[in-house]
């Protein structure tokens, strides 16, 4: 569905984006996951026609998006973080205003509306909604047209817990319906409950590209995690599970009646992240 190979790009000096080559296919949820200024959004960008790589080619659904911009917008549908609604018209007037851009019946509208709960909210003006109320017309509008492809850039970032379940459980919705969606998040367990395979990013690279299970085989550490008294203190201490030491470890704890509990810890997309790029998630 989806081909980037070889794609850079540079702003003046500095390269933000360096050689990525990977694909999506259809109906997958791909999520990026990156610290700060990896290039994630930059990425986004290109894919969307945005921004013009410096170099590398992008093809969506076999069409190179640079010389095919106008077939692209109908595919399409993209969610960025900037606010960029018509702030003092209603949730409805913004809709329809696309909806007649794009060619949508009102019925359209009225289902986009409903599937987001934002029915009764249709008559107020957007610049007197919350950010999660913003955050779903801004998600209506994007699928408007049902586009086969949608790109949300950080589509929970500041929000409230109630927003955000309701925005990632939709995510979910559409992907049954065969969309496929390309993300960036800085949360691991969003891009863990919501991402086929992720791509975690680091200084313009793609430094591991899997499904969240493999990547935390490949490279996270199990463990397991003790609580035991010592010289009448209770001392916490986490075991590598692979490590030869940990069984005699753990075998002196139980035998000496030091244990309090154990636990085993699987990996966690934190630790394959921690381990790739050095940086911790927030
Ligand atoms: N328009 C621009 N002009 C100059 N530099 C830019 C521009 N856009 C992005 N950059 C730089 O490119 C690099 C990648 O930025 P990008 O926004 O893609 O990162 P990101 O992974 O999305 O980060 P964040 O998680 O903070 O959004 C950063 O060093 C950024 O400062």
């Amino acid at each position: 569905m989806i081909q980037l190979t070889e794609v850079s790009k540079s702003f003046q000096k500095k390269l933000a984006v360096d050689r990525l080559s990977f694909s999506v296919g259809k109906g997958e949820v791909f999520g990026f996951l990156g610290p700060n200024g990896a290039g994630k959004t930059t990425t986004l960008r290109m894919m969307t026609g945005l921004l013009q790589p410096t170099n590398g080619e992008i093809l969506i659904n076999g069409m190179n998006i640079s010389l095919h911009k106008k077939n692209l917008h109908a595919q399409i549908g993209v969610v960025f973080e900037l606010p960029n609604l018509y702030a003092r018209s209603s949730v409805r007037d913004n809709l329809i205003l696309f909806a007649d851009l794009y060619g949508v019946t009102s019925n359209r509208v009225i289902e986009v509306m409903d599937s987001l709960q934002l029915l009764e909210r249709q008559r107020v003006r957007v610049d007197s909604l919350s950010k999660g109320w913003k955050q779903r017309v801004l998600i209506a509008r994007a699928l408007l047209h049902k586009p086969k492809v949608l790109f949300l850039d950080e589509p929970t970032s500041g929000l409230d817990p109630n927003s955000a379940a309701l925005i990632r459980e939709y995510i979910k919705i559409i992907k049954t319906e065969g969309t496929t969606i390309v993300l960036t998040t800085h949360d691991m367990h969003e891009a863990e409950e919501l991402s086929d395979r992720v791509g975690i990013m680091h200084a313009g690279r793609m430094v591991a590209l899997d499904n969240p299970q493999s990547l935390k085989n490949d490279y996270g550490k199990a463990e397991i995690e003790t609580e035991y008294w010592q010289d009448g203190e209770i001392i916490k201490t986490s075991w590598p599970l692979a490590d030869e030491a940990t069984k005699d470890h753990i075998y002196q704890l139980m035998t000496s009646g030091q244990m309090i509990s154990l636990h085993s810890k699987e990996a966690s997309l934190a630790d394959v992240f921690a381990v790739l790029t050095g940086s911790e998630l927030s």
